[in-house]
């Protein structure tokens, strides 16, 4: 076989990453839907984006079988509190059961590949609730807890604006690509960590002492979940790019580890040219 043949599994295409969509009624009929901002972040990242809709349990591993990570976005929407054995608290929340209904087992799949995960605000929540953590339905009524939703009625560029620090742990994923102390994220949800589902590692806190990132010890992979949204104006923010270029590479290693273990064993005797 020449040296410089491409490998059997052929050129290494960019890494592809499953966006799981929203669910949302507009007018008479029900749509998927999936923020630009999200879609975006993953070309930054130097990946192709995969925004799919839903997935039943078999459809899930048919997804995981062709993707090299996985990016949670946020959304309006709040992970039900049935998963984590509570009422809903405000019926007037929106809610999206159906995209629970396969990103929370779709998550401890992904890990247990080793798979690397970014998760955002929602998405964030759903990690944790996925492995067992439960959430403030309401962060803004507990006590010793600030209001962490974003300011209402306002236009993206004030909803989206830094509303305040967080603190970076040391010795986890966050210091190890930051080396940041503290810096001042956006914030813009009524949910929060209330329990850390086992085997997370908290990789920053808010001055309240609210979890705003963890990563999953347990994984193998890169693994990075954080409450505030990195996505927004990602281009522009270097804390932001730090992040988004690290889940990059780990789904590009993750692709090439792919491709090096479906690679079909070479008999070099029977090849006459080698
Ligand atoms: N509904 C949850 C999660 C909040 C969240 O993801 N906000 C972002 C919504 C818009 C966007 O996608 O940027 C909560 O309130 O905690």
């Amino acid at each position: 076989m020449h040296r410089d043949a491409p490998s059997a599994a052929g050129p290494a295409g960019k890494p592809i990453v499953l966006v799981p969509a929203c669910n949302r009624q507009v007018g008479e009929h029900p749509f998927h839907i999936a923020g630009k901002k999200y879609v975006d972040a993953v070309r930054l990242a130097g990946c192709l984006p995969l925004v799919v809709p839903s997935a039943s349990p078999e459809e899930i591993d048919e997804l995981l079988a062709i993707a090299h990570g996985v990016l949670l976005t946020g959304s309006p929407s709040n992970v039900h509190p049935s998963h984590f054995d509570e009422d809903v608290h405000n019926p007037a929340l929106p809610l999206d059961p159906d995209r629970d209904a396969w990103t929370l087992p779709l998550i401890p799949r992904a890990l247990r590949m080793g798979m690397p995960l970014f998760a955002i605000c929602r998405g964030f929540q759903e990690a944790n609730v996925a492995l067992g953590g439960s959430l403030h339905q309401a962060v803004q009524e507990q006590s010793g807890l600030n209001d962490h939703r974003a300011p209402e009625g306002q236009p993206p560029e004030i909803a989206y604006a830094e509303q305040h620090e967080v603190h970076v742990m040391p010795g986890g994923v966050l210091e190890g690509l930051l080396g940041h102390e503290h810096f001042r994220v956006n914030s813009l949800h009524g949910q929060g960590v209330k329990t850390l589902a086992p085997g997370l590692r908290v990789e920053a806190v808010a001055p309240d002492g609210l979890v705003e990132a963890f990563s999953v010890e347990a994984s193998r992979g890169f693994s990075l979940c954080l409450q505030w949204h990195p996505e927004w104006q990602a281009a522009s923010n270097p804390v932001s790019m730090k992040m988004l270029k690290a889940f990059g590479e780990a789904c590009a290693a993750f692709r090439d580890y792919r491709n090096e273990i479906r690679q079909p064993r070479h008999d070099f005797k029977s090849d006459p040219e080698t």
